[in-house]
């Protein structure tokens, strides 16, 4: 791939500790000197924890295969170019639900200070890890089936009260090309008849449990009572809120996107998951999924898109 993209080294402190970065066995970890810390898989480039004040914010299923074979049932699965079963009229019919990125093997590119200004911590109290995938390394049958010359590139940036994941598309071919993407995040729950999802009132959203029926949603707050899956677009706000036991947990904030999708799958369908564990798991998790996936987004030659979330947690 183009190796154009290279972060800066972390920038030496002259006070205090600096965040550690190692790899090992295909996922790399970062740890901030307040032991808060981040671990990414190369796999998709999943992350697949998320630990703040010594507490764990995404839900991982015991079954997930991390070996490579499905993508991760947990953490922070990157879907592109492609969400959902792809329609058959559309480049992307010859992929599989989801697209490919959370089922290829992603390059770590390098460590950074972070420079965004977006969460609260930048700085030498955050560290930004950047990963990369390009058409070149796409499986053989990925390729074939959709032939576009693209570049992701993906940064995870760990900061003192705060996580953000960023995805960054490029289109290094000469025709254009659509896509869609979303950060489909299982945040972890202690208990999901507590959990009530704020944010999201007046907001309009295609609810796929009820045959795809579109709705507007009356409330200000949300609980999750049964299966949901909702696709909510064109969101005014830019902040979901997780609550539970009605105190804020964490704030979910699109940057650069409209869309986000709620999903729980509930008993029945979790027990058809094979890689859902435990089966009654469904009460720790709700998937709160920031994207682009009303229509498509289109992409000239050359062209560039970002979009990704920050999560802000108040525990
Ligand atoms: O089982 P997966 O392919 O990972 O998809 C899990 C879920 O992803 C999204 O939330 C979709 O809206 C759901 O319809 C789908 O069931």
């Amino acid at each position: 791939m183009d190796r154009s993209h290279k972060p800066s080294a972390l920038t030496p402190s002259t006070t205090g500790p600096q965040p550690s970065v190692h790899s090992e066995q295909g996922r790399v970890i970062a740890t901030l000197p307040t032991g808060d810390s981040v671990e990414v898989l190369l796999y998709g480039a999943t992350v697949v924890s998320w630990k703040h004040n010594g507490r764990e914010n995404l839900w991982v299923s015991k079954a997930a295969k991390l070996d490579g074979s499905k993508p991760v049932r947990g953490g922070v699965p990157v879907v592109f170019p492609c969400f959902g079963p792809p329609p058959k009229d559309h480049a992307t019919s010859a992929l599989p639900q989801h697209g490919f990125a959370r089922n290829s093997t992603w390059q770590y590119l390098g460590k950074s200070s972070s420079e965004s200004g977006k969460l609260a911590s930048g700085g030498d109290d955050a560290v930004k890890l950047d990963f990369g995938l390009s058409s070149a390394e796409l499986s053989e049958d990925a390729k074939k089936a959709w032939p576009y010359d693209f570049g992701l590139v993906y940064s995870v940036t760990l900061g003192k009260d705060g996580l953000q994941t960023m995805l960054n598309v490029q289109n290094k071919g000469k025709e254009s090309f659509e896509f869609q993407m979303l950060l489909h995040t299982y945040f972890k729950v202690d208990d999901i008849s507590k959990v009530s999802l704020t944010g999201l009132g007046s907001a309009t959203y295609v609810d796929k449990v009820l045959n795809a029926t579109t709705h507007t949603q009356s409330t200000p707050s949300l609980s999750i009572t049964g299966e949901t899956d909702r696709v909510y677009t064109a969101i005014k706000q830019d902040t979901t809120s997780i609550l539970q036991d009605g105190k804020l947990r964490l704030d979910v904030i699109r940057d650069n996107l409209v869309d986000s999708v709620v999903w729980n799958p509930w008993i029945e369908k979790a027990k058809g998951m094979g890689d859902f564990e435990p089966k009654d798991g469904y009460k720790n998790m709700v998937c709160v999924e920031v994207g682009a996936v009303d229509g498509w987004q289109k992409l000239e030659a050359g062209d560039t898109f970002e979009g990704g979330m920050i999560v802000k947690s108040h525990l």
